[in-house]
């Protein structure tokens, strides 16, 4: 990766979906206790269920990993069964939230409009919001990939982002969990066009906002796509599970 003075660290993000119970702890220790020995090029988050937040972020007080969750209401409190908001979030411990991952979107027909409505709500609560983007296989067979995820881009990021703390990740939805991966081309070629939109929002602060890929990042592929251009990161599903894969990824950015 390379890295100018006015390049922001690269992120790597871990998302552990619904997978860790408290026994699982020992992987996020083990993962701190190595970046804190030996501090890497990256910043680091884990982003763990809900039910380990708050546990997870006791354990990292004072360690180089940074605490996020995996989504928010964009309601500050309320009437929602089984939600959790922003402010909770960080109530637990969470410096950062995902925000728009596909398989929200694909689960619970979270559109472009609510994604950004959970924006604002991760911002009013202090959170760093990564918000994903990622075309089909179908819309990438059709050529549509960039216009799908750029129009995903510019219906997803609320103005009130600019000049606030933020990454955007592109996920195409084929690639996460399936050990497939696009080529580092068509991987420059989307961030690129996202860096487009990411600039035509927010001038020079959108120049600098890191822009993660995510989809099978794995130890073995994950050196060549962090030395990818305009890769700013990773969002690490699976890999990022066991300390010893995820820290692989770490020391390749
Ligand atoms: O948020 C992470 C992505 O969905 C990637 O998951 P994966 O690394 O298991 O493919």
């Amino acid at each position: 990766m390379t890295l100018s003075l006015t390049t922001p660290r690269p992120l790597i993000a871990g998302n552990w979906k619904m997978f860790g119970l408290e026994a699982s702890l020992d992987e996020a220790r083990a993962v701190a206790a190595a970046v804190s020995a030996r501090p890497p090029a990256a910043r680091v988050a884990i982003c763990p269920p809900a039910t380990l937040l708050h546990r997870m972020a006791q354990a990292m007080a004072g360690e180089a990993v940074i605490v996020g969750g995996q989504d928010c209401h964009p309601a500050e409190a309320g009437p929602h069964t089984g939600d959790i908001s922003a402010a909770m979030l960080a109530d637990a411990g969470a410096r950062l939230v995902i925000l728009g991952h596909s398989e929200r979107r694909a689960a619970y027909q979270e559109s472009d409009a609510l994604v950004a409505a959970k924006v604002e709500a991760a911002l009013a609560a202090g959170l760093e919001p990564i918000v994903c983007f990622g075309e089909t296989c179908d819309q990438r067979d059709a050529g549509q990939a960039e216009a799908v995820v750029t129009g995903m881009a510019r219906g997803s990021l609320p103005a009130s982002l600019a000049g606030q703390a933020f990454a955007v990740a592109y996920e195409p939805v084929w690639a996460i969990g399936t050990g497939r991966t696009p080529t580092p081309a068509d991987i420059e070629h989307v961030h690129q066009a996202l860096r487009g939109v990411l600039v035509e929002r927010f001038g020079d602060h959108g120049a600098s906002v890191p822009i993660l890929y995510g989809g099978s990042v794995k130890p073995d592929n994950a050196r060549q796509i962090l030395a990818t251009p305009e890769v700013g990161g990773a969002l690490v599903g699976g890999a990022s599970l066991t300390a010893a894969d995820f820290l692989a990824i770490i020391a390749a950015a």
